[in-house]
């Protein structure tokens, strides 16, 4: 479970980037993080995967706080999330394999790093997860040969590789065309029920976020407008996330 409780965030010329944001991620659940352009929603995620910190507030992942976690514990935080990124983040020019063990490189001791040692456990398990995928075929493919639905594959096995708990995907599909996004969402919402992965997606696209997702959380200027199911996002909803010309939410 991921709760995030009372959340805030300011820039040094930007108050209240996000102001007291909470709510909860329950284990196994799709959530999607919605709302209009500046309304927080990457600066959201970045305080959850660790690339940002907030000013106060609290994110707990199971039952450590994430921002106080260090050494060890926060290691075993970062151990049980995956991220997945709207323009994949791999290594262009190695293989379709490589990216995924890659996923491996902070538990192996310095001389396996540099002699690309990964062991057979390992390597069997990367390539059983590119299967899993849709990818059997593509194992020693380098990346750069590779559609965008198929890198945005890569990037899902490679972040399934350490078996998170809990999947934040940022914008996953929005590099892609329809068709191959919805592809896309099909297999994460195969992991989420097969692995029992919570995924959390930040997403532009309405009409995904509300097919695919069990939960809905709506972000207007930093504050929680909306926080449950998809079929109670109404037009009054929608109006209170994305505003409307001259009405204030
Ligand atoms: N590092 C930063 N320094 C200063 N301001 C920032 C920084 N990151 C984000 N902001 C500001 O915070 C606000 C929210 O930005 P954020 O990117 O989180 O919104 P968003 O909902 O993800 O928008 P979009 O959908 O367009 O990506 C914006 O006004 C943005 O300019």
């Amino acid at each position: 479970m991921l709760q995030v409780s009372l959340l805030s965030k300011s820039f040094p010329r930007v108050p209240q980037v996000l102001h007291e944001v909470s709510f909860t991620l329950r284990d196994g659940e799709f959530l999607s993080v919605i709302g209009p352009s500046g309304a927080g929603k990457t600066t959201l995620f970045r305080i959850l995967n660790g690339m940002e910190r907030c000013d106060s507030g609290q994110v707990l992942y199971g039952s450590v706080p994430f921002q106080s976690a260090v050494g060890q514990q926060k290691r075993a935080v970062q151990r049980t999330i995956g991220t997945i990124y709207q323009d994949f983040c791999l290594v262009e020019n190695s293989t379709a394999m490589q990216n995924v063990l890659n996923a491996c490189l902070p538990e192996l001791s310095l001389a396996a790093v540099l002699l690309g040692r990964f062991g057979p456990a390992r390597m069997r398990k990367a390539a059983a997860i590119l299967r899993e995928v849709g990818l059997e075929d593509k194992l020693e493919e380098p990346v750069k040969r590779l559609s965008g639905g198929q890198k945005q594959r890569v990037a899902i096995a490679r972040a399934l590789m350490r078996d998170p708990s809990v999947l934040l995907a940022d914008e996953p599909v929005a590099s892609l065309d329809p068709v191959t996004g919805r592809q896309i969402l099909d297999l994460l919402k195969e992991v989420q029920r097969s692995r029992g992965v919570s995924v959390l997606m930040n997403s532009h696209n309405l009409e995904l976020s509300l097919a695919y997702s069990d939960h809905i959380i709506g972000l207007h200027r930093g504050r929680v407008v909306f926080d449950g199911p998809p079929d109670a996002v109404t037009d009054a909803v929608l109006a209170r996330i994305y505003g409307q010309a001259g009405v204030e939410p």
